[in-house]
């Protein structure tokens, strides 16, 4: 689910352009494959739809409708420089508070790193018959040894992301950071995360208290959480089923504050996210050595795409 003043910037797309949206410049792809939206701050993606699919297994399934996109954006984003709250914010190079892990000068920025509030440049859009590819790099200097980039794949079957760090420096640096998604979902209670049963997580609301998750997860009330696991989990919301496969990734992070909403979010739209991230954490920090380089990575897919 996107603002209305969003879809209207799409609506307005034939193929693809740049604007303007809440102060960002944004990218956007109106396509026989579907359609994506990428705010140049924080190389954020905001909107993914792929195009209805059609023969004989599309029949069972009721049509997508304008607002079906898979991802969830908030209709009162904060002004700039603050980071928009929706889609596919990238947190790096720390998750969270993680600045604290260790003494090093580079950590003093501000909750979940600076990427997601920095300029991005697009610099490459390949396009081909069945879908694109995005690569964005920042414009500035984010970190004194670390370099990221973005690429960004989308097409009618899925979307990818990936979050590329480079090590160009001399000594070893910890690097913790997630995959933000904010999937769109029709009521985040009725919501449950498949894939996580038997995994250990830590309980951020109730002191990073280590716990081993029940059975499924079905999402009730508020709840902010780390499991430590490399499975794809699956969201599914009643009316949709998404397939959420990891690489580089042995946390999974889900979190909903209820209605302890933040500022940005008026209580209506906030009933219609859930975060399931893909993410590195206090429990998987990785620890990039001179010359290495990480990939952090999703693919969202729906689950009837993928085999059991
Ligand atoms: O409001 P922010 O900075 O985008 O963070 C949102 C949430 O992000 C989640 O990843 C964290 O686990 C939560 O603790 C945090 O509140």
């Amino acid at each position: 689910m996107i603002p209305a003043s969003l879809r209207e910037q799409l609506e307005a797309t034939r193929g693809q352009r740049h604007a303007v949206w809440a102060g960002r410049d944004i990218w956007l792809a109106n396509e026989a494959w579907g359609e994506l939206i990428v705010s140049l701050q924080g190389a954020q993606v905001l909107h993914y739809l792929p195009a209805p699919e059609t023969g004989p297994a599309a029949g069972a399934r009721p049509a997508p409708t304008a607002d079906d996109g898979w991802l969830w954006v908030t209709p009162t984003p904060q002004p700039l420089p603050g980071a928009i709250r929706g889609g596919i914010p990238l947190c790096w190079p720390w998750f969270a508070d993680e600045r604290f892990a260790d003494e090093s000068p580079e950590r003093n920025g501000p909750l979940h790193g600076p990427a997601r509030k920095a300029d991005w440049r697009l610099e490459a859009v390949d396009e081909h018959e069945e879908g694109v590819e995005l690569h964005l790099s920042p414009s500035e200097r984010l970190h004194g040894q670390l370099v990221p980039r973005a690429v960004i794949q989308a097409n009618a079957r899925r979307l990818h992301v990936e979050l590329v760090t480079e090590h160009t420096g001399e000594t070893p640096v910890k690097l913790t950071g997630a995959l933000h998604t904010y999937f769109s979902v029709a009521d985040v209670h009725a919501c449950r995360v498949e894939g996580l049963a038997g995994a250990r997580y830590l309980d951020k609301l109730d002191g990073f208290a280590e716990r081993v998750q029940q059975g499924e997860l079905g999402v009730r009330g508020a709840l902010d959480r780390i499991y430590a696991s490399n499975q794809a989990p699956v969201l599914d919301d009643g009316r949709r089923r998404l397939r959420i496969a990891k690489q580089g990734s042995d946390s999974t992070v889900v979190w909903h504050p209820d209605t302890a909403l933040p500022d940005d979010t008026p209580a209506e739209a906030g009933r219609h996210f859930l975060c399931v991230e893909t993410a590195c954490t206090r429990i998987d920090p990785v620890w990039l050595v001179p010359g290495a380089q990480h990939v952090l990575g999703t693919t969202l897919s729906r689950d009837e795409d993928t085999p059991s």
